[in-house]
C-alpha cells in the first residue's frame, strides 16, 4: 500500500516525542480570505495536519458548534471550488498536509473524477467522507487511489469486533477513531470502554490511530494522547478561532507535545 505524506507527517511527530495535533476547522468560517491566515497560524503552532471542513447544508454527524461555523461558512458564500481554488493559491506556504473532510453530496455534484484530479493539483494530503462507508467506497476510492489521496475510514465505538478489523485495515494515512457516541462536540467524560477500543485498534491497524470526538481541554488531550498516536479537536478550535481566542489552541497543540509515552 502507499505509504501517504498524511501518515509520514504522524509518524514523523510521534518519533520525535509527543503527539499528533490535528485541529479540525471550517473552510469559510470568517470569510475564505481568512483560510491562509488560519492555516499558518495552525503550522506555526504545532500542528501536525490540518482537516478542513467543507461547509454543506445537512451535515448528519456534525454537533451544534461545527454546524454553526458551516452556517456561516455558507452564507459567506464558500463553495467546494472556491476552498480547493484558495488551498492551491496556498500551496508553497503550508507545508503541513491538508486532510478535506466532506460529506458526499458536494462530491458528487462537483463530479468524482474532478473532485479527485483538483485535490490532487492543489495538494490535498487525504479525505475523510463520513457518510461514505466502507461497504460502498470502492466507486469513489478507485479514483482517490488514481490520484494518491488517501481516504480516511472513521471507526466508532460501537462498530462489531470483525467491521472494526476490516475498516481499520483499509484506512490510509490514519484510522479515525471516534472516541464518544453520537456527534461531534465537547464532552465532560468519555465511555468506561475507550481505553479498551483505542487499544485495540492500535493492534489492529497498521496505520496511525487517530482519537477524535468530544476532545476539548489539555487534559483531555493529554489523556486521549496516551492511548493513541494523536488527537482531533474539532468543535473547540472552531469556537476559539471565532471568538480569537487563540492561546487556548496554543495550549492544546502543547499539550499534544507533552505526553508522556507509557
Ligand atoms: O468537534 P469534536 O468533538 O472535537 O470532534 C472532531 C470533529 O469535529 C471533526 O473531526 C469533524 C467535524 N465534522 C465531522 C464529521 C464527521 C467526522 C468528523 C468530523
Amino acid at each position: 500500500m502507499t505509504k501517504y505524506k498524511l501518515q509520514d507527517a504522524i509518524e514523523k511527530q510521534v518519533a520525535t516525542g509527543g503527539r499528533a495535533f490535528i485541529p479540525y476547522i471550517m473552510a469559510g468560517d470568517g470569510g475564505l480570505s481568512k483560510l491562509r491566515e488560519q492555516l499558518l497560524f495552525l503550522q506555526q503552532s504545532g500542528a501536525t495536519a490540518v482537516e478542513l471542513g467543507i461547509p454543506f447544508s445537512d451535515p448528519v454527524a456534525d454537533g451544534p458548534t461545527i454546524q454553526e461555523a458551516g452556517k456561516r461558512a455558507l452564507a459567506e458564500g464558500t463553495t467546494l471550488r472556491g476552498v480547493l481554488e484558495e488551498i492551491g493559491r496556498l500551496h508553497d506556504e503550508v507545508t503541513i498536509p491538508i486532510v478535506l473532510m466532506t460529506y458526499l453530496n458536494p462530491v458528487f455534484q462537483y463530479g468524482i473524477e474532478a473532485f479527485a484530479k483538483d485535490c490532487a493539483k492543489v495538494g490535498v494530503s487525504g479525505l475523510i467522507v463520513p457518510d461514505l462507508p466502507l461497504e460502498e467506497s470502492a466507486m469513489v476510492h478507485d479514483e482517490f487511489i488514481k490520484h494518491d489521496l488517501a481516504l480516511v475510514q472513521l471507526v466508532s465505538l460501537t462498530s462489531p469486533a470483525e467491521r472494526i478489523e476490516r475498516i481499520a485495515k483499509a484506512s490510509e494515512g490514519f484510522l479515525y477513531a471516534v472516541t464518544v457516541t453520537g456527534i461531534t462536540g465537547a464532552r465532560a467524560e468519555f465511555a468506561a470502554n475507550v481505553g479498551e477500543h483505542l487499544a485495540n485498534l492500535k493492534e489492529v491497524s497498521t496505520v496511525p490511530v487517530m482519537a477524535g470526538f468530544g476532545i476539548s481541554t489539555p487534559e483531555q488531550v493529554r489523556e486521549m494522547g496516551k492511548l493513541a498516536d494523536g488527537v482531533i479537536v474539532g468543535s473547540r478550535i472552531v469556537d476559539a478561532l471565532h471568538t480569537g481566542d487563540l492561546d487556548s489552541i496554543r495550549a492544546l497543540i502543547a499539550a499534544s507535545k507533552a505526553v508522556e509515552i507509557i
